[in-house]
């Protein structure tokens, strides 16, 4: 079909474009579009338009089509459920260079958010314009984001407002006012623990509760969102229930916030899973997921519902780092080829069963063996036993972390078997009989 001005295509065209723009209510830049392809039908070297008209194609897209359209190798690995590594039910994402600026401009998406929200479509008051150019209110709101004791979220300004874990990290750096709730701080072995570690869930989700409360009425900070670790890393490994994450799930939605899950540390498959906020089962998905580390590059996922209306809303000169997608790739490869994360769940449960037996056998130097896959970790009985522990480590060739007061902590990679682990257990075994 030629796009003829004066012909009936022409004609079409244009319906269909005035159409395209009512739909849209926004006046798209319609100026270059040629014609309309149906991506779905076109195939090979072949593309085909609206109107069901093959063309060849010699031109692909700028020469960015190396297979042409719909080759099956691609529909083969976008269809593979390793590929699928976006969180269920959150389908965009921003990417960015590391784990802080991820929960950086992850905070501003939710703060974006929760104003349009209030705005309820109104368009921009020329007093918001103004007031937010010197940093006042309402242009530039109190708003806050909710975080919880023993959390790391980060170095820059915004994350290292939401984090707790050490004092050298917040020395002499002004932070934002915003609120803190307690972590829950289980009692080892949980089995013989319930009802104690339910009413430690109970004490925190109350305390969450009523700080969103507050923050809403007496502070006049309202929370926009709450930011949370699966299992709180550099604060200790400390873990909560899926009970409680539920739970929290629940208040955030009473509440109106957001639920922001930073999977910086925790994602990429460790605890068996991609995302170990998985092993939770929430009511529905968390509205915000960020991702660095073992994902190559930084980011956050997020839901539709908190895509920004205007562009260039969150933005900066590289957002992330695009050649780390190649390594992110041929990680996830490996990780389908060699089936990782069932590899992970496996050695994980190995290296916890074998662990717990040592602390049973060591019981006064270590105890509260715990984690999901190989993100493991146990307790020594002070932190001075914990840093010789490691040390002596070293020194049999075993490169081990600590965190927390008395954490020592497993991050191996992915890749990391069963002989691995006995290698580990041999070395710490003949460390712990020398205590
Ligand atoms: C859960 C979680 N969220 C955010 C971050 C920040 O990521 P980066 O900015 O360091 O890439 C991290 C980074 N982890 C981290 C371990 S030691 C450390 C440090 O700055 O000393 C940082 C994290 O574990």
């Amino acid at each position: 079909t030629q796009f003829i001005p004066g012909t009936e295509f022409d004609a079409k065209m244009k319906r269909v474009t005035r159409c395209y723009m009512l739909k849209s209510r926004r006046p798209q830049q319609a100026a270059s579009v040629q014609f309309f392809a149906d991506y779905e039908k076109s195939v090979g070297n072949y593309i085909v338009d609206i109107d069901g008209n093959a063309l060849l194609d010699v031109y692909m897209q700028i020469s960015s089509m190396p297979l042409g359209y719909n080759h099956p190798a691609v529909l083969r690995a976008l269809a593979d459920p390793v590929n699928q590594i976006a969180p269920p039910g959150l389908s965009h994402a921003t990417t960015m260079m590391c784990g802080s600026c991820s929960n950086e401009n992850a905070f501003k998406t939710i703060f974006i958010w929760y104003a349009e929200k209030r705005r309820n479509g109104a368009p921009f008051t020329k007093e918001e314009m103004e007031s937010c150019m010197t940093n006042q209110v309402p242009g530039t709101p109190r708003f806050s984001i909710l975080s919880f004791q023993g959390a790391f979220h980060g170095r820059t300004l915004g994350s290292l407002s939401t984090t707790h874990s050490k004092y050298i990290h917040k020395m002499d750096i002004p932070a934002f006012d915003w609120p803190t709730a307690s972590f829950p701080a289980y009692k080892y072995p949980l089995n013989e623990n319930v009802r104690e570690n339910r009413q430690e869930d109970e004490r925190c989700l109350a305390q969450v509760d009523e700080l969103l409360e507050k923050y809403k009425t007496e502070k006049r900070m309202p929370v926009a969102g709450v930011i949370v670790e699966p299992i709180q890393a550099e604060g200790g490994d400390n873990h909560a229930s899926p009970e409680f994450f539920q739970e929290l799930q629940r208040i955030t939605k009473k509440h109106g916030a957001a639920l922001l899950i930073d999977e910086v540390q925790t994602g990429g498959g460790p605890t068996g899973k991609m995302w170990c906020y998985e092993h939770f089962d929430l009511d529905s998905p968390p509205d915000l997921v960020t991702f660095s580390k073992k994902m190559q590059l930084g980011g956050y996922y997020h839901v539709e519902s908190l895509r920004p209306k205007q562009s260039y809303r969150v933005f900066n000169t590289w957002m992330g780092d695009p050649g780390k997608v190649i390594l992110l790739e041929a990680v996830l490869e490996t990780i389908r080829k060699e089936n990782l994360l069932h590899r992970v769940t496996t050695v994980g449960d190995y290296t916890l069963k074998q662990l717990t037996s040592l602390q049973d056998e060591f019981s006064t130097i270590m105890n509260s063996t715990r984690g999901r896959g190989t993100f493991i970790a146990f307790n020594c009985v002070s932190s001075e036993l914990r840093d010789a522990v490691i040390k002596k480590l070293l020194s049999k060739g075993i490169q081990v972390g600590g965190c927390g007061t008395a954490a020592i902590r497993l991050r191996p990679a992915l890749t990391f078997t069963e002989q691995h682990a006995d290698i580990f257990l041999d070395a710490l075994r003949s460390v712990l009989k020398q205590q």
